[in-house]
């Protein structure tokens, strides 16, 4: 099996001023090696070059939490949830890397959880959950709304829709990662009014290149201040038919 990129410890810390352990660079290889697995029966994910895998799915997971890295967490032990996990990112690769959060991977397609399950018990991750379902929904029930203090959502729609299904999760003083390609200000001006909808700030927007291809990211941060409404997140299919 292709190993991966053990060499990219000097990258990890320059870019992130953070470095895995010997477990956790054991575990991405692991990640790597089940997804590629995966692959063949599902279609999980199409980047299975290392190279790429190790920039796009693990880098780019963890750049958007550099806030977390620092390891000034507040709380100490946060809860998360990955919305529109997918093949579990970034959920899984912050899970390996802030072992002492929890953290909850939710998607609508059970084929994607199953498989995650299984990532899960491989990985012996802890304190890990996956959870079936639309964000419409979970982000209406009594059990997960306000629950969490980060949301992260990559690749799962327009960021007014990414701040719907996120914002009502949080609790007050929770933070949403919108991990994100090109960014304009014409977003940032539409994000605005949704955000306000929904009880929340752009608290910060970070532009940033990869460090392999040189490409341009960025993560959009929310802060939920106020309350979200009841009537949001709105009903299964609403948010990206009518987007805030
Ligand atoms: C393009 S994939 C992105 C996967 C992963 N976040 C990543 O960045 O690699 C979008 C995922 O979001 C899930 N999804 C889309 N809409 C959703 C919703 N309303 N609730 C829950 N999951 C959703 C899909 O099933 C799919 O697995």
């Amino acid at each position: 099996m292709t190993n991966l990129l053990p060499e990219m410890a000097e990258i990890w810390q320059q870019t992130l001023n953070w470095q895995p352990t010997f477990q956790q660079q054991a575990q991405f290889q692991r990640l790597y090696e089940l997804i590629l697995e995966g692959n063949r029966q599902l279609n999980l994910t199409r980047i299975t070059d290392p190279q790429e895998f190790w920039e796009k799915h693990l880098w780019d997971s963890l750049r958007g939490i550099v806030p977390l890295l620092s390891g000034n967490l507040s709380p100490a032990s946060p809860t998360l949830i990955d919305i529109g996990t997918g093949a579990g990112f970034p959920g899984i690769p912050v899970k390996i890397t802030v072992p002492n959060c929890t953290i909850t991977l939710l998607d609508s397609t059970r084929k994607k959880i199953t498989f995650l399950d299984n990532i899960l018990t491989e990985l012996s991750l802890n304190n890990a959950k996956t959870l079936v379902g639309r964000a419409e929904e979970i982000g209406q029930h009594p059990q997960h709304r306000l629950a969490y203090d980060i949301a992260l959502i990559r690749a799962v729609g327009a960021a007014s829709v990414c701040a719907e299904y996120s914002l009502p999760l949080l609790k007050q003083g929770g933070l949403a990662i919108i991990y994100r390609g090109n960014w304009t200000e014409d977003e940032t001006t539409a994000l605005q009014n949704a955000v306000k909808l929904l009880g929340g700030v752009i608290e910060s927007i970070e532009q940033f290149t990869t460090p392999l291809s040189h490409s341009i990211r960025h993560c959009v941060y929310l802060r939920k201040v106020g309350t979200t409404p009841v009537q949001f997140p709105r009903a299964v299919g609403v948010p990206t038919q009518k987007p805030l």
